[in-house]
């Protein structure tokens, strides 16, 4: 750690949700902006400037994030907490801009798919255009002085680069949750003595490999039901990736403290039980 502070990589920049998501985790913590995921994760494994990287991996309305699963997979960081932070849009613009002047919003694509029906709904008649993160697109808005282009980002982020809010809460559903995951260098060691949470990533969608990897006594309850599997569409390797997140397993490879596995075998992560 540097100095007192732990130090949390994040893709986006100032007023991106990844910021927030890091802050809940970790309140005051130095919060670090990365143009790039893989960038927040070199900077955690590879270069040390950062001990901790943040990674959403899940929303209500969108699902899975396969392409930060398959992150997780291609890099060597260990899962050693997790938060679900509520998602609040806005929909931004420079001052004086009104909806009727608008032709195109821009934002990061989840951000864009949660607010699909809304964005309609409106009356808006405008492109959607893909930006890196959503707070990116808010400071790219306000930093070029586009009159005819909306962001969607949060309300920080409005505060931040000086635009103003045109519409709040536009998230297609009010209770829009992202689920990020924090990485660092070393695992998590369980203990016996209270229950740990695992995700379980393997490359195949073998029948009975989950059998294999759990502990016999594993309660079916405490089993979630795994996201649907990834769509042929959204494949970009040949295997089909099954994600199952498990609660309540004590002990699984306790004692090794940074297991050696060759790169494809099944990953398993651990991280204690979410505070209530
Ligand atoms: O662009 C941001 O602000 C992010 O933190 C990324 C991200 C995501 O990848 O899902 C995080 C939360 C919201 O679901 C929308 C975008």
């Amino acid at each position: 750690m540097h100095g007192s502070r732990l130090r949390v990589a994040y893709q986006g920049v100032p007023g991106a949700y990844s910021e927030s998501a890091a802050g809940k985790a970790y309140p005051n913590c130095e919060a670090i902006p990365c143009d790039q995921f893989e960038v927040a994760f070199q900077a955690v494994e590879l270069l040390w400037i950062a001990d901790r990287a943040v990674l959403p991996i899940e929303n209500s309305l969108g699902g899975s994030i396969y392409r930060n699963y398959d992150l997780l997979l291609r890099r060597r960081l260990h899962i050693v907490g997790e938060v679900q932070l509520p998602v609040h849009h806005c929909l931004l613009a420079l001052p004086g801009v009104r909806k009727e002047y608008l032709s195109r919003v821009m934002s990061h694509p989840q951000a864009l798919a949660q607010c699909e029906l809304t964005l309609t709904r409106l009356g808006l008649n405008v492109t959607r255009e893909a930006f890196d993160d959503t707070a990116g697109a808010a400071e790219h808005v306000a930093s070029k002085g586009l009159r005819d282009t909306a962001a969607i980002a949060s309300a920080r982020a409005a505060e931040l680069y000086g635009l103003q809010v045109l519409a709040d809460g536009i998230q297609d559903d009010g209770s829009n949750v992202t689920r990020f995951v924090m990485l660092a260098r070393e695992p998590i060691i369980p203990r016996t003595d209270r229950p740990f949470k695992a995700s379980i990533v393997y490359l195949r969608a073998l029948q009975g490999a989950l059998g294999l990897l759990l502990p016999q006594h594993l309660p079916d309850q405490d089993r979630e039901p795994p996201p649907p599997p990834r769509r042929r569409r959204q494949r970009r390797h040949r295997q089909a990736l099954r994600v199952y997140v498990l609660h309540r397993l004590p002990g699984v490879h306790g004692g090794d403290p940074r297991p050696e596995r060759p790169r494809g075998d099944p990953g398993v992560h651990l991280l204690p039980p979410p505070s209530r």
